[in-house]
């Protein structure tokens, strides 16, 4: 399979980060400040950002080292050059011409560039085109006048801006020749390189506490026409020539490629966080006993009741499929990269379609699973230390940054009502759509077969996006635009995100079919995917009966189904659980150790309590005794 699917910690890259002299040990962060985590924090992205360059990484090895997986354990708080490694250098590579790549990357790579990507703004995130910081060119003086026209303006969000960055990107709108032009990326330097002050007309700071990820170091900017150099407009797209004429980008979105680069990334890597909830969570439904005790006389393992299996094992299955169907997504990101690079942008439509629907998929799937698998672990998945919570907010983050889930969503649903109505350029061969245009799949349902299931998934996926484009032409006959598209919101999401799942299936069936090492590596994976399929199913039966031809019959068979299928994967949660391949020290939870020693773990990590340091303390006095006076 992929390379992503290789073991990222057993080889060369995961032991170098293990064992890096400056990485092995850790501390735990839990009673520390804020500014101590960041130092804490910082000092490690350093070490892992130094070790990439000496290792001459490339994006794939990158990937791998800056995976959740691995930044779990580097910068357990959040990397504050998170944004530098997968947004700002992207950018610079991608959106820079050949003259700025060759006069900033060398600074970049030696660390003397360290950078964000600044877009979001207080009153706008969503609305890229509502942005409100100007660039506006003057040929006199070959400069840009960058300008926040006041407070709601500010940029607000980006990571690593706060107190880390000495550079940012920045999105503004630009004003050339006395006209608008849009969003364009601008390399500004916002703090001096030797002394790390902000520059003149630069105030920046760093916007205060999170859900989670608190050392991101997210902040915010804002500029009092500053004057940026021309040569600074990345003019890889479009340009503005000294005289002040502009040259249009080949693509009119050119500039938002790097957003698109991000939402596949996350879309991979909100997978590593669930593979480590559901280790946890697996590991402690074998530890934990509670209940009546049975003939052995010993009380039941919480795993074997169905509830319980219920809570957990679907989501083991969903690491399986979810991370082979984004891995290949990634590798068609590759491709179609390529071929916008060598001018030819036919195929980015659709990436982006395909890109904002898994990115929103995954992550709304995978943040309600850590969720669902935080609550199969009772009173001790509320803990710190079970690194539950931590993880639930790092994948609930990812529902809202690189564009909010709804939003796009509403993206892709747009891509799918054009494709059903024939609005849009016919897709290319191997394309996610085609089945828009042919008649539907009529494969009869049958329980325990998984290309029946698909075939259903496709049906819903179908129903659901020709009749919400029925429904909005239709609106479109009576109603302006925007009324006709907000009266039919909720319909399009669903679509998008029943496409999505007809996406994921798909690219698994393939995986499966494609997969030919041994005759037991199939029948597993055949296994996780009846669960997965049957798990779908039950989840949005309605959509079933609806569009996907099952009867209630079938619904009914189809949870008994789900039900046998959970106690069949059961003996086979741990070795599935263990090929995610997750050394205990990356796993960092009290719950998810493989030698399942939970208790003696939960008291050494309550030791840590500064309130356990003395008997009585001092609070005692400053603050009880006294409130009794
Ligand atoms: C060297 C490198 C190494 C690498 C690192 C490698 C790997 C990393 C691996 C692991 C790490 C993984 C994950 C990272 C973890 C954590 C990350 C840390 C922090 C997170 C940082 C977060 C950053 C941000 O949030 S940045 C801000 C993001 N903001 C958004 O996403 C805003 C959302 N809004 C929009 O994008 C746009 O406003 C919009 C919704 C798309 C609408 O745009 P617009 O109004 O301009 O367009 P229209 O709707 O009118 O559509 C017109 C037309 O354009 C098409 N379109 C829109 N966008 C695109 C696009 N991007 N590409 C192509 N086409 C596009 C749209 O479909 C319409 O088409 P039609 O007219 O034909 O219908
Ligand atoms: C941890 C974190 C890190 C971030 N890092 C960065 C960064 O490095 N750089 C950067 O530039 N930004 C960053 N962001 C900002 C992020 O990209 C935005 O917050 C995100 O794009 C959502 O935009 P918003 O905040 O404007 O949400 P809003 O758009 O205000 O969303 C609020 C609600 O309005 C709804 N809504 C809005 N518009 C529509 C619509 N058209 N149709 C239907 N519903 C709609 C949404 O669905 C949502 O329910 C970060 C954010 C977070 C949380």
């Amino acid at each position: 399979m992929v390379s992503r699917n290789r073991s990222q910690v057993k080889d060369h890259l995961g032991s170098k980060v293990l064992n890096h002299p400056e990485l092995r040990n850790t501390k735990a962060t839990e009673y520390m400040s804020h500014e101590e985590k960041y130092r804490y924090n910082l000092s490690r992205a350093t070490a892992m950002l130094k070790l990439i360059d000496e290792e001459g990484m490339d994006v794939n090895e990158i990937s791998k080292v800056m995976s959740h997986t691995v930044s779990g354990f580097t910068t357990p708080d959040g990397n504050p050059l998170a944004v530098h490694q997968v947004m700002f250098v992207p950018t610079l590579m991608n959106q820079a011409d050949d003259d700025q790549v060759s006069r900033w990357l060398g600074d970049v790579f030696n660390g003397t560039i360290v950078g964000t990507y600044a877009q979001t703004e207080l009153s706008h995130g969503t609305f890229v085109r509502g942005l409100r910081t100007t660039a506006t060119y003057d040929p006199a003086s070959r400069t840009f006048d960058l300008h926040t026209p006041d407070v709601s303006a500010a940029k607000w969000w980006p990571g690593g801006l706060g107190t880390t960055a000495n550079h940012a990107v920045v999105m503004a709108q630009l004003y050339t020749d006395g006209q608008p032009r849009g969003i364009h990326p601008f390399m500004v330097a916002i703090r001096d390189r030797e002394t790390h002050r902000p520059l003149p007309g630069i105030t920046v700071g760093e916007i205060g506490p999170k859900l989670g990820q608190n050392t991101l170091n997210n902040g915010y900017l804002l500029f009092d026409h500053v004057k940026v150099p021309r040569e600074n407009m990345l003019m890889r797209n479009a340009r503005v020539n000294e005289d002040g004429s502009y040259t249009k980008p080949s693509h009119q979105k050119a500039s938002y490629g790097t957003m698109v680069f991000t939402r596949v990334a996350i879309a991979l890597d909100t997978v590593d966080a669930l593979q480590i909830a559901a280790t946890i969570a697996a590991r402690y439904s074998i530890v934990r006993r509670q209940g009546e005790p049975r003939d052995d006389g010993q009380e039941p393992q919480i795993i074997d009741y169905q509830t319980q299996q219920l809570k957990v094992l679907p989501h083991i299955a969903a690491c399986y499929v979810l991370r082979a169907s984004t891995a290949r997504l990634w590798e068609h990101h590759t491709h179609v990269t390529s071929e916008v690079r060598g001018g030819d942008t036919a195929l980015l439509p659709e990436l982006h379609a395909t890109a904002c629907c898994l990115k929103a998929l995954v992550t709304q799937d995978c943040s309600e699973a850590i969720e669902a698998l935080r609550l199969s672990c009772g009173g001790h998945g509320y803990m710190t230390a079970s690194r539950l919570p931590a993880l639930y907010a790092y994948a609930t983050a990812g529902a809202t940054y690189e564009g909010e889930n709804t939003v796009l969503l509403l993206q892709t649903a747009r891509y799918l009502v054009k494709q059903a109505g024939g609005s849009h350029a016919p897709p290319a061969a191997g394309s996610a759509v085609t089945y828009l245009s042919r008649p539907a799949d009529d494969t009869p349902f049958a329980v325990g077969s998984p290309a029946a299931y698909v075939a259903a998934v496709g049906r819903v996926a179908r129903g659901r996006v020709t009749e919400v484009a029925a429904a909005l032409q239709a609106d479109r006959q009576t109603m302006p635009e925007a009324d006709a598209w907000n009266q039919s919101l909720v319909q399009l999401v669903a679509a998008a995100l029943a496409h999505g799942r007809y996406f994921v299936v798909r690219e698994f069936a393939e995986v499966v079919s494609q997969q030919s090492s041994s005759r037991a590596i199939q029948q597993m994976l055949q296994l996780l995917f009846s669960v997965y399929l049957a798990h779908a199913v039950s989840r949005a039966e309605g959509d079933f009966i609806t569009y996907g031809g099952l009867t209630p019959s079938d619904i009914r068979l189809n949870r008994r189904h789900l039900l046998r299928l959970l106690a069949e994967l059961r003996p086979h949660m741990i070795p599935l659980t263990d090929a995610f391949d997750l050394p205990d020290r990356l796993i960092n939870s009290t719950l998810g150790a493989w030698d399942g020693d939970v208790y003696r773990r939960m008291f050494e990590q309550a030791s840590h309590s500064p309130l356990n340091t003395d008997e009585v303390p001092a609070s005692f006095h400053q603050a009880m005794l006294r409130s009794k006076l």
